[in-house]
């Protein structure tokens, strides 16, 4: 089997038995999507690291890393994600590159239209439990 060429981290925050969903802004054919914060590892750069990353640029915030849930969840022939839980540890997100951002209780967790690549994370995610 190919190995992955790239490498996206996804961050389910988590608050009060919510989970944080963002809405894309870009690029077109994914806009009004909604992912979990996350983005690209650079070259060099630990999983972790660019998830916390990730979370201050996109959300202005500093987040703890809690569990990993699941493996790598395919979005292409060449790319996975993988996902932690997270606490946030100071701030309060801001959509600073996404067009919303929403707190989703679990009879919420479906309310938005998730990226395809996304939903079977959700459904991990529903078993895991939002704490
Ligand atoms: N962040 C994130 N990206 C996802 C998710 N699901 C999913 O299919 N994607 C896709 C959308 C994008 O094609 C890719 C992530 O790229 P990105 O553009 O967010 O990464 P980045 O922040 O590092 O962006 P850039 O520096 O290239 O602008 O993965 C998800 O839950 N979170």
């Amino acid at each position: 089997m190919k190995r992955a060429d790239l490498v996206i981290v996804g961050a389910a925050i988590l608050s009060e038995g919510r989970l944080l969903s963002a809405q894309r802004a870009e690029p077109p054919h994914m806009a009004g999507g909604w992912e979990l914060p996350g983005g690209k590892v650079d070259p060099g750069e630990s999983d972790e690291n660019a998830l916390i990353r990730e979370c201050h640029e996109e959300l202005n915030i500093k987040v703890s890393l809690q569990a990993r849930i699941g493996g790598d969840w395919p979005l292409s022939n060449t790319t996975v994600l993988r996902v932690w839980t997270a606490k946030i540890i100071e701030g309060e997100p801001e959509p600073l590159e996404h067009l919303a951002l929403r707190w989703l209780t679990p009879a919420e967790l479906y309310d938005v239209d998730w990226l395809p690549g996304d939903r079977p994370v959700i459904e991990a995610l529903a078993t895991h439990g939002l704490t």
